[in-house]
C-alpha cells in the first residue's frame, strides 16, 4: 500500500523520477509530501518547515516540472533578441545559499536526462563582480542561443537581481516567468532588502506563482501579502511529539490555511502564547554561561576537544570584525602552532575558516568552499556571522558554536539548524556573559529549551587564563593582530548596544572592562561609551600600542617609513609655525609702537593719570581687607578670593598677584612657610589647612 510520502503518489516526469533514484532519497520529507502536489496543481504557497526538512527539493521539484510543461507548450521570443527566457527566479538572501540551489539544479538536470532537459538551463546571478560586465556576459550567452529558445533556471540574490532587471538593456526577458520563489522568505522580507523585492516583483509578470520558503515564517505573515500572492496555501509543518495527542512521533501535523484568511491578512494564530518554531528532532541544545574573560579560553579549547574534532563545526559571532580577529588568533593558537610542533613553518591542514560579508568576494567564495570540501575528520572550523546562518546544507556539521547570541531572535533557530539536518544528529552551544541569564526563559516560551553543557566539555578558569595570557602575547606582537583587535572590540560593543532584544543584552550591564580583558586589549579605547566612566576590571599592557611592530616585514617597512615621514613633516611644521610666531610677535610690538606715536600728549597724560587712580583705588581696597583679615573678620581663604576680584582686572597671573601682595603687605616680618603660603595661593579653602599661617599673622 503507497502511503502519501511515497515518490509514486507524485505525477511527475520521468526525469524527475530519475533525479529521485539517483539521490536514493526513499521517500518524501513531510514538507515535500505537501507542498510539491501544491505547487503542481497551480496554488501559491507559504511554507513553514523546520530546518534540514527538505524544503529546496519542495520547490525544485515543481520548478522542473513547470518549465517542462511550459517548454512543450512552445516558448518563444523575438527574433535576433538578446535576452534569456526566464522560466523560475529563485531568490535567496546570500549568495552562498544562491549558489547551492544553483547547484542542486545542475545535479538535477545532470541526472534527469530527458530529452526537454538540452532546453532546460540555469544561471546564477549573485553579486561579487560588477553587475554590468555579468549582463553582458548574459547577453553574449543569449545571442549564441539557437531556436528554439532554451528556457532559464535563475538563482540569485535579490540586490543582483534587482541590478540587472534595472538595467535598460536587461538581459532577462521575465515575460515567460512561471514561477516565482523567496527561499528565507522572512529574511528577504524584512527591511534590509525591502527595495529590491519591490523591484524585483514589480518587473515579473502578475499571472506567475509564486513560493515562499522558511524555517521561521510565522512572524512574517503580514508582509507576505504584500508579494501579490493569488489564493496562497499557508502550510505549516509540524511533527507530532510523544505526548501529544493522536498520531505517534514522526507523524506529520499541516495546517492549511484557508485562502481567504491569508488574502485579507487575518491568519489565525496557533492557540499557544507565543511564536514557536520547530527544531530538529535530533538536536541537542546547550548553553554556557561563562565571563567574557574566559570566552575565548572555552573556544580554543573546546575546539581541540576530540568530541569536537572529529566532525565540521561553524561557530557564530556578532560582526565581520570579531570574525576576522578570533580567525587570525585561532590560526595561530591552533593551525600555526600545531604545524610549528611538526617542525612546518606552514599548517599542512587549514581547520580554521571564515566568512562573513565584509570579505573580498574571491576569498569568501574560497573559504567557503574548502569548509564544504574538507573531510570531516579533520575537524573543520568554520568561523561567521549571521551569513552562514540561513540554508546552507554542508556534510558533516556536527557542532554549532554562538560566542554572542544573535541579535534577530529568528536567527537562532537558523543558526542551529545548521546541524542535525535530514534526521541526523548534532548539537550546538550558545555561550551567554553572566548579565544574559533572561535569554534561557526567552527561548524556552518559544519552545527551544537549553541544557547545561557537559562538564568534560568545559575549560577550567586556569586554562583560560592561561590561553587568554598566549593571546595577548600575540597580540603584543603582531600591530595586524593589535589593531584588529580594537576593531572587534569597538565594533562588538556597538553591535551591542543595536541588540534587537535590549531588555534582555541591556548595554548598561555590559561588563567593558572584563570585555576588553577577554578580546585581549592593550589599552581601553578612547570612545564615547567609556569616557567618563569607570571601567573596572582592566589592567592595561606593559607593552606601549605605538611600539608593537607588524609581523610582516613588508607591512613594518611600510610602517617605518611612513613613521620617519610624518616626523619630518612635524619638524618641517615646527620650524615654520616658529617663523610665524615670531612674524606675529613683531608686528604687535611695530602695531604698538605705531600706536603709541600716534597719541596725543594729552591722551598719554589722562592715560597716566588713570593708571595711578586705578593703583590707589585697589591698595585702598586691599588694605581695607587686610584690616578685616587681622580682626578676624574674614577667613584666610574670604580673603583671598575677594583680593582676587579686586585684582582680576589687572592683567598677568591673579595668583602671582595675589602672593607678591602678600609679601608686600606684611613685609618681611611675616614668616610664611612656603608650603602653607603655596596652600593659600592653591585657594585651598579648608581653614584647618591654614591655621598656622592664620596664627603666624601679625596683630
Ligand atoms: N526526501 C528526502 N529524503 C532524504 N533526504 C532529503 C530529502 N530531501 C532532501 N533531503 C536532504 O536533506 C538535506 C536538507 O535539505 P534542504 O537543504 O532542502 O533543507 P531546508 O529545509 O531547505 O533547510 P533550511 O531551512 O536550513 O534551509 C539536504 O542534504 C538534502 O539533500
Amino acid at each position: 500500500m503507497s502511503s502519501s510520502r511515497d515518490w509514486s503518489v507524485l505525477e511527475v516526469s520521468e526525469g524527475t523520477q530519475r533525479f529521485i533514484a539517483q539521490m536514493g532519497f526513499k521517500r518524501m520529507t513531510p514538507v515535500q509530501a505537501i507542498t510539491i502536489p501544491l505547487l503542481l496543481k497551480q496554488r501559491d504557497v507559504a511554507v513553514e518547515a523546520c530546518t534540514g526538512s527538505g524544503k529546496t527539493l519542495a520547490f525544485l521539484i515543481p520548478t522542473f516540472e513547470i518549465m517542462c510543461r511550459a517548454l512543450s507548450e512552445g516558448v518563444s521570443r523575438r527574433p535576433g533578441s538578446l535576452q534569456l527566457m526566464v522560466g523560475a527566479a529563485i531568490i535567496a538572501p546570500t549568495r552562498e545559499l544562491a549558489t547551492q540551489i544553483y547547484e542542486v539544479f545542475g545535479l538535477y538536470l545532470k541526472s534527469a536526462k530527458v530529452e526537454l532537459c538540452e532546453r532546460l538551463s540555469r544561471q546564477l546571478c549573485v553579486g561579487g563582480s560588477d553587475a554590468k560586465g555579468a549582463a553582458a556576459a548574459l547577453r553574449r550567452l543569449a545571442a549564441q542561443e539557437a531556436a528554439p529558445v532554451p528556457l532559464h533556471l535563475v538563482a540569485a540574490t535579490p540586490g543582483r537581481l534587482r541590478a540587472l532587471l534595472a538595467l535598460e538593456e536587461t538581459p532577462l526577458n521575465m515575460k515567460s516567468l512561471e514561477l516565482l520563489v523567496f527561499d528565507e522568505a522572512d529574511s528577504l522580507l524584512k527591511l534590509g532588502f525591502a527595495m529590491d523585492i519591490q523591484a524585483i516583483l514589480a518587473a515579473v509578470p502578475k499571472q506567475r506563482r509564486t513560493g515562499l520558503f522558511s524555517a521561521t515564517l510565522t512572524t512574517e505573515l503580514q508582509r507576505i501579502m504584500k508579494t501579490g500572492m493569488r489564493n496562497p496555501v499557508h502550510v505549516c509543518v509540524r511533527l507530532k511529539r510523544p505526548g501529544d495527542a493522536g498520531e505517534g512521533n514522526q507523524a506529520l501535523k499541516v495546517r492549511k490555511k484557508q485562502p481567504e484568511a491569508i488574502a485579507d491578512g487575518s491568519v489565525e494564530e496557533e492557540k499557544k502564547p507565543l511564536v514557536s518554531h520547530e527544531l530538529p528532532t535530533k538536536l541537542s541544545n546547550y548553553f554556557l554561561q561563562l565571563p567574557a574573560t574566559e570566552r575565548f579560553g572555552f573556544l580554543r579549547h573546546f575546539l581541540q576537544v576530540p568530541e569536537v574534532r572529529n566532525g565540521k563545526t561553524i561557530v557564530f559571532f556578532l560582526t565581520c570584525a570579531t570574525v576576522d580577529y578570533f580567525h587570525v588568533l585561532l590560526r595561530d593558537l591552533i593551525d600555526l602552532r600545531r604545524a610549528s610542533k611538526k617542525g612546518n613553518k606552514k599548517p599542512d591542514v587549514i581547520r580554521i575558516e571564515k566568512l562573513h560579508g565584509q570579505m573580498d568576494p574571491t576569498a569568501r567564495s574560497r573559504a567557503y568552499e574548502k569548509f564544504c570540501k574538507s573531510p570531516p575528520e579533520e575537524g573543520a572550523v568554520l568561523l561567521a556571522t549571521d551569513v552562514a546562518a540561513r540554508g546552507i546544507d554542508v556534510e558533516a556539521v556536527q557542532w554549532i558554536v554562538q560566542v554572542d547570541p544573535p541579535t534577530d531572535p529568528a536567527a537562532f533557530v537558523h543558526r542551529i539548524g545548521r546541524t542535525a539536518r535530514a534526521g541526523q544528529s548534532g548539537r550546538a552551544v550558545v555561550l551567554l556573559l553572566p548579565h544574559e541569564d533572561g535569554y534561557l526563559p526567552f527561548l524556552e516560551k518559544r519552545g527551544i529549551q537549553l541544557e547545561e553543557l557537559p562538564d568534560e566539555l568545559r575549560v577550567d578558569e586556569e586554562t583560560a587564563s592561561s590561553t587568554l595570557k598566549r593571546c595577548k602575547r600575540v597580540v603584543e606582537t603582531d600591530r595586524a593582530v593589535m589593531l584588529k583587535s580594537t576593531k572587534a572590540f569597538l565594533s562588538f560593543v556597538r553591535a551591542y548596544q543595536e541588540h534587537q532584544l535590549p531588555f534582555l543584552f541591556p548595554f548598561k550591564d555590559l561588563d567593558l572592562g572584563n570585555l576588553a580583558t577577554g578580546y585581549a586589549l592593550l589599552r581601553l579605547p578612547r570612545i564615547k561609551e567609556i569616557l567618563g566612566k569607570q571601567v573596572k576590571g582592566f589592567q592595561q599592557s606593559q607593552v606601549d600600542p605605538a611600539s608593537v611592530p607588524f609581523k610582516s616585514k613588508k607591512q613594518e617597512k611600510q610602517r617605518k617609513e611612513k613613521l620617519a615621514k610624518d616626523l619630518e613633516e612635524r619638524e618641517k611644521n615646527k620650524e615654520e609655525e616658529k617663523k610665524a610666531q615670531l612674524l606675529k610677535q613683531k608686528q604687535a610690538a611695530k602695531d604698538a609702537a605705531k600706536a603709541e606715536k600716534n597719541r596725543t600728549r594729552t591722551q598719554k597724560r589722562q592715560a597716566k593719570r588713570n593708571e595711578r587712580e586705578e593703583t590707589w583705588e585697589s591698595l585702598a581696597k586691599e588694605e581695607t581687607l587686610a584690616k578685616k583679615l587681622r580682626k578676624g573678620k574674614i577667613t584666610a581663604s574670604q580673603f583671598e578670593s575677594r583680593l582676587k576680584r579686586i585684582n582680576s582686572k589687572e592683567s598677568g597671573d591673579e595668583e602671582e598677584e595675589a602672593g607678591n601682595w602678600i609679601r608686600l603687605f606684611w613685609g618681611d616680618g611675616l614668616d610664611l612657610e612656603s608650603d602653607r603660603f603655596s596652600t593659600l595661593k592653591s585657594g585651598s579653602s579648608d581653614q584647618k589647612e591654614l591655621k598656622p599661617f592664620k596664627n603666624n599673622l601679625p596683630e
